[in-house]
């Protein structure tokens, strides 16, 4: 199934603008197409890319060591260390601009979100390999709020365990937040596909919470 940006929506509330849940079974997804900010998705994209001390990070797939191909930073309360691939990543200190839209996202979740992880793709060929956000730290029904800023790429959604069950493609446009929560990611990977045509870069923001003593 294809979500194209445009499709009609559930509702419209001026504060949250188009909001539409999208139908996955066994997952819970919103997608608020144009979310006011406060701010222009320009603005932010700008200040995010000049301010943010992008990192190329390295992943171990079977003993072997690769660069992932995108650049990241994590930002976030002093004690929400968070493990990927076999590291700790220590958070770096909010800024004032992180800070004011982790508490938009907040809002928007009704939900704690102590940390942000943020991803830089400088064009389409960088890429997220499929992969659930599952890290025990993160909680039996993690709450993840992800802001994209920039080109719109396709989110794409796999069943875990069962190959037969129809995906999703979800396209996040600039300044769209998706809410992914309950058993999303009990049940679904997703990820981001290269692309083979150009495509400007983009920059995606995941709100999460981490909880406590688990790291
Ligand atoms: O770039 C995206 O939209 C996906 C980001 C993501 O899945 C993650 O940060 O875990
Ligand atoms: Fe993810």
């Amino acid at each position: 199934m294809q979500i194209e940006p445009g499709t009609p929506t559930d509702a419209s509330d001026p504060d949250l603008g188009p909001v539409e849940r999208l139908p996955l079974p066994d997952a819970d997804l919103q997608l608020f197409h144009q979310l006011p900010l406060g701010a222009s998705t320009t603005d932010l994209f700008q200040a995010l890319q000049a301010e943010t001390p992008w990192r190329e990070e390295s992943i171990t797939l079977f003993g072997k060591t690769y660069l992932q191909p995108r650049l990241m930073a994590w930002y976030g309360d002093p004690d929400a260390h968070y493990r990927y691939s076999g590291k700790t990543y220590a958070p770096l200190p909010w800024t004032n601009l992180l800070l004011k839209l982790r508490d938009r996202m907040q809002q928007l979740a009704e939900a704690p979100l102590n940390s942000v992880l943020l991803n830089y793709y400088r064009d389409g060929r960088d890429s997220m390999g499929l992969h659930a956000d599952d890290e025990p730290e993160l909680g039996p029904a993690p709450v993840i709020a992800s802001l994209s800023l920039g080109e719109a790429r396709k989110l794409y959604f796999r069943h875990k365990r069962e190959r037969g069950r129809e995906g999703l493609d979800v396209t996040l446009t600039d300044g769209s937040v998706l809410l992914m929560r309950g058993a999303t990611q009990a049940n679904w990977k997703h990820g981001i596909r290269k692309l083979a045509r150009p495509c400007g870069p983009r920059i995606n923001l995941t709100f999460r919470q981490v909880q406590h003593g688990q790291a």
